[in-house]
């Protein structure tokens, strides 16, 4: 195929303007851009996939018109509830549909880092996920602290009520079955995430700090280009990096 004809939503957002300036870059074809209030219908008509960075609330009818339309998706949305993710889910993967919580190729690299970390130092070794954003942010924790955890908590055999978001008052001593994690907000940071393994006598601090948004609007531009080829489905940025 041609290169795909893009169509933004969130366009005019931190995301979307980055989005724009990589599509430029990439000489990749913008078809539309799309924000609230806007005529999602007649927007996503004009495109071959759909890359939607709006707002947690919005993914719902975006993937509803993808579907209805068949074109491909990439979401880069986060916040939604676990009971929501599963529901857009399932129906996103009527069509080619890739969905990360975060692009870019560092922070893919260090979930199989964090990966490898739970499962070679096991419960002896204290894991904590810190995150820190952008006063601006609107969702926490991250996505991408929420992918981290999921990993921790799958290598640990652990489910979701393990987790401890923050601490205070007459917490007790900590237990080796909870994993911790803690969002920071201020200034313009763009993204930071560490996942801390700590024993008595040793930590391990994997950490990764995003500095540019082009960052992420390439990897999501980069699977807007791959997911047009694929077979109805949703995938993740591991598949379309071949780490998977
Ligand atoms: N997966 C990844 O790699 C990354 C994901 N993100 C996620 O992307 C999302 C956007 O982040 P960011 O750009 O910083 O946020 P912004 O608030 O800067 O931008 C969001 C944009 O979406 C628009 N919008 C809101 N509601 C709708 C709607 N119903 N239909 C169409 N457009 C809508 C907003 O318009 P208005 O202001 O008028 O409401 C705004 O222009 C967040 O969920 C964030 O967590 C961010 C970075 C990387
Ligand atoms: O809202 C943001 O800015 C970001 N959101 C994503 C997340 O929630 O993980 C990815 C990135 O860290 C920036």
């Amino acid at each position: 195929m041609n290169a795909p004809r893009v169509v933004i939503v969130g366009a005019a957002g931190r995301m979307g303007q980055a989005l724009q300036t990589a599509a430029q870059t990439l000489s990749l074809p913008v078809a539309a851009t799309l924000d609230a209030g806007d005529d999602l219908a007649a927007g996503i008509a004009q495109g071959d996939v759909v890359v939607d960075f709006s707002f947690h609330a919005a993914t719902a009818e975006v993937v509803r018109l993808a579907v209805a339309q068949k074109k491909g998706l990439v979401i880069g949305t986060t916040g939604h509830s676990a009971e929501a993710k599963a529901e857009l889910t399932a129906a996103a993967a009527a069509v080619p549909t890739v969905w990360a919580g975060n692009y870019s190729v560092g922070v893919n690299l260090l979930y199989a880092l964090t990966r490898r970390a739970a499962s070679v130092l096991g419960a002896d070794y204290d894991a904590e996920v810190v995150e820190m954003h952008h006063r601006f942010k609107k969702d926490a924790p991250s996505g991408t602290a929420a992918r981290l955890l999921e990993i921790i908590l799958e290598e640990r055999k652990l489910t979701a009520d393990a987790l401890r978001h923050g601490r205070e008052g007459i917490t007790g001593e900590r237990t080796d079955s909870e994993v911790g994690i803690h969002s920071l907000r201020g200034g313009d940071v763009v993204g930071e995430h560490t996942a801390m393994f700590a024993a008595l006598g040793e930590r391990l601090e994997l950490t990764h700090k995003a500095t540019d948004r082009g960052i992420f609007a390439r990897g999501a531009l980069r699977a807007a280009q791959w997911v047009v080829d694929q077979q109805p489905g949703v995938y993740d940025m591991q598949h379309v990096l071949g780490l998977q």
